[in-house]
C-alpha cells in the first residue's frame, strides 16, 4: 500500500449572495471526509484572524471600490500564506466559500472597478505563496475547480428576503446583483477548464447531484458521493 499523501485539492464555491452555496459546502466537505480525506473548510473574505478583521470592515464600513478591492486582496494574501498553502502542502482538500472570482464579480462587474487592474492585483497577491518545491516562484495560485452557482438575481432576492439582516453587499439593489452575475459568467467563459456552472435555480437535491457529478468526473470522489443528496 502506498504511504504517499494525496495531492492537495483546492475547490472554491462562487455565486451571488443567496445562491445557495452554504449547505452544499458542508455537504461536499463531509463527502470528502467520508472517503478518507482531510478537509480545510474556509471562506473569503476571511479564514485567518487578520482576514476576518478585514472581512468585518468590508462588509460593514463604507469605502470606495479601490479600497474594497485592496482589502479583498490583502485578506486573500494572508489567507493563502497562513491557511490555504499549508493545507495544500499537507495534501488536504481546501474548500473555500468564495475566492478571487468574487473580487472580479463584485468589485469589478458590480462596482465598476477596472478588470485589468484587478488582474494585476490578482497576480501580485497569488504569486510566490506556494510551499511545494515543484511549483516555480512565478506560479499563481488558483482553485483547481470553481463551482459557480448560477442563479438569476431576482430569485436570489426572494430567497434572501426573509433569510437574515442584510450586510453592505446584500443590501445592494437587484441591478447590482445582475451585474455581479454577469461578472461571474464572464469569468466562467474565460476559464472553462476550471469553472463548473451549477444551475442553482432548482431544488437542493438536484443542485447536489450537479456538484457530486463534477467532482466524481474528476476522479476526486468515488460515485458513492452521488447518492448522498
Ligand atoms: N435550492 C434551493 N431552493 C430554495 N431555497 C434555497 C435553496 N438553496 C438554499 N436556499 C435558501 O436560500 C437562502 C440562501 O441560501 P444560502 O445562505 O445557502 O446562500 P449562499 O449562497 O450561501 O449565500 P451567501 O453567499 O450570501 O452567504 C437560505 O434561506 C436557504 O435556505
Ligand atoms: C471574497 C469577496 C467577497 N465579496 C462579498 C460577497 C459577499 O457579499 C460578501 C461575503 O459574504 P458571504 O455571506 O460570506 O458570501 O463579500 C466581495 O465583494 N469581494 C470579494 O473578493
Amino acid at each position: 500500500m502506498s504511504t504517499a499523501s494525496p495531492k492537495g485539492l483546492f475547490i472554491s464555491f462562487e455565486g451571488i449572495d443567496g445562491a445557495g452555496k452554504s449547505s452544499h459546502i458542508a455537504g461536499l466537505a463531509q463527502a470528502f471526509r467520508d472517503q478518507g480525506r482531510v478537509v480545510t473548510l474556509t471562506r473569503e473574505p476571511g479564514g485567518t484572524p487578520l482576514a476576518e478583521k478585514l472581512r468585518a470592515l468590508m462588509l460593514h464600513d463604507a469605502m470606495d471600490p479601490l479600497t474594497e478591492a485592496l482589502i479583498a486582496f490583502a485578506a486573500r494574501r494572508d489567507h493563502l500564506v497562513q491557511v490555504i498553502e499549508p493545507a495544500l502542502a499537507r495534501g488536504e482538500v481546501v474548500i473555500s466559500d468564495r475566492f478571487t472570482d468574487a473580487t472580479f464579480a463584485y468589485q469589478g462587474a458590480g462596482r465598476g472597478f477596472d478588470w485589468n487592474q484587478l488582474s494585476v492585483l490578482e497576480r501580485m497577491a497569488q504569486t510566490g505563496t506556494a510551499l511545494q518545491a515543484d511549483l516555480v516562484s512565478s506560479f499563481m495560485r488558483e482553485p483547481d475547480m470553481t463551482l459557480w452557482f448560477d442563479l438569476p438575481a431576482e430569485v436570489a432576492a426572494v430567497r434572501l428576503a426573509t433569510a437574515r439582516v442584510p450586510d453592505r453587499f446584500e443590501a445592494q439593489p437587484g441591478e447590482f446583483f445582475a451585474r455581479v452575475a454577469q461578472g461571474y459568467a464572464q469569468r466562467a467563459e474565460a476559464a472553462p477548464q476550471r469553472f463548473v456552472r451549477v444551475d442553482a435555480n432548482t431544488c437542493r437535491e438536484a443542485v447536489w447531484e450537479q456538484i457530486a457529478q463534477a467532482v466524481v468526473a474528476k476522479g476526486w470522489l468515488s460515485s458513492a458521493a452521488e447518492s448522498k443528496a
